[in-house]
């Protein structure tokens, strides 16, 4: 079991790259902790694998160190790092019995004979395999395959951490959320820690207790769901985490607050200043279609706007409306009265949060 720190890690698959894109990983550090259950997040092509390859040994970064504990282990491969890695398809000897298969890993550490049985059953047993321990791999179905591949990463106890490559890919549906929370399940019973690679928030967030969220070869996030939930640091994070994704308005600062086209929005003070002493020309306000406040009758406080269309999705509703130029989301309660062509909306001061160059401006108490 290790600590796995990733120091000043970068990596490129170029032979000579001349700018940030040419990075699969752009230039980070990052800790896992010990006994941590991790999400690794983001969609097609944003360094996901890359990582967990890296951290297994698979690959080599082209810069910077994999430290497990205070040991370097950039030259060390696969078996000697004591990563156990579970891939999107099967792993398993389909010539060998189940029972065999998960024996395997033990049987290469030695494992002495009379304990093997019994840490088998073990594992089985939590991935309801015991009823197929003695047949042939080859005999069984795509579920039962990727079950014993991830048993086979599970069997060990001594391993510095178990990756998952979107383990779940090939399992049906219904399957799919039972062995979610098995894996969950196995966490908590071992305190082995886990790094879960998926393109899938539902199953980030039901797992994890803290996701990397990445994006172009950068981490842009790491957090609880709910921090990404309520505090996106990244306007990736907003959109890409939540259904629909976050609100945004591309607006310029003045002296009294935000102005997105004529219409003046105000903002918390402390992000404010710090918008005003900036002279990037990339600032933004999001706002979560959660936390948007549609009034049932016309004030002061809210802004009157053209509703586009209301789409219903059985315990609430989504409200799309036009903010200026804009196409923005709310979302309503299942009770709430439901806005004909005209809606009244404002935008609660601790939900609105600003971003400068796509990345949060923090709120002065945090
Ligand atoms: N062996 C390789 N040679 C060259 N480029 C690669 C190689 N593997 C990955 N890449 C590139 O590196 C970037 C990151 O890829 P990576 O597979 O790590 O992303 P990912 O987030 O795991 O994507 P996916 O979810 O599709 O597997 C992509 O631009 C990809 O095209």
């Amino acid at each position: 079991m290790a600590e796995i720190t990733l120091s000043s890690l970068a990596h490129t698959y170029e032979t000579n790259p001349s700018s940030p894109e040419d990075y699969a990983i752009r230039k980070m550090d990052h800790v896992w902790h010990q006994g941590g259950a991790y999400a690794l997040l983001g969609p097609s092509g944003c360094g996901k694998s890359t990582m967990l390859n890296i951290i297994s040994g698979l690959l080599q970064p082209s810069e910077g160190d994999v430290i497990f504990d205070s040991r370097i282990v950039n030259d060390l491969s696969p078996e000697e790092r004591n990563i156990a890695q579970v891939f999107q398809f099967p792993v398993v000897y389909d010539t060998m019995t189940v029972f065999e298969n998960l024996a395997f890993p033990l049987r290469n550490i030695k494992t002495p004979a009379h304990k093997i049985a019994p840490r088998v059953h073990e594992v089985a047993e939590i991935l309801e395999l015991t009823s197929v321990l003695k047949r042939k791999a080859k005999n069984l179905n795509a579920d039962e395959k990727q079950k014993v591949s991830m048993g086979r990463g599970l069997v060990r106890d001594d391993v510095s951490a178990i990756l998952f490559d979107e383990p779940l890919t090939v399992i049906d549906p219904q399957l799919k959320w039972k062995l979610r929370r098995k894996l969950k399940q196995i966490h908590e019973q071992f305190n082995i820690t886990m790094i879960y690679v998926t393109h899938d928030q539902l199953e980030a967030s039901t797992f994890a207790e803290k996701i990397a969220v990445m994006y172009e070869g950068k981490m842009v996030q790491f957090g609880s769901p709910r921090e990404l939930f309520e505090r996106p640091a990244h306007t990736f994070v907003g959109f890409f985490i939540g259904s629909p994704g976050m609100n945004f308005l591309e607006v310029a600062i003045t002296d009294s607050g935000a102005q997105y086209g004529d219409i003046a929005i105000p903002i918390n003070p402390h992000q404010h200043a710090i918008a005003k002493a900036s002279d990037s020309g990339n600032i933004k306000l999001g706002i979560r279609p959660e936390f948007v406040h549609v009034w049932d009758d016309k004030n002061d406080e809210a802004f009157e706007v053209n509703v586009k269309d209301v789409e219903d999705l059985g315990t609430y509703r989504i409200m799309s409306f036009y903010f200026g130029d804009s196409l923005l989301r709310a979302r309503l309660h299942e009770d709430q009265r439901v806005p004909q062509k005209k809606a009244y909306v404002s935008f609660p001061e601790q939900w609105l949060t600003l971003y400068i160059d796509e990345y949060r401006v923090e709120v002065g108490n945090e």
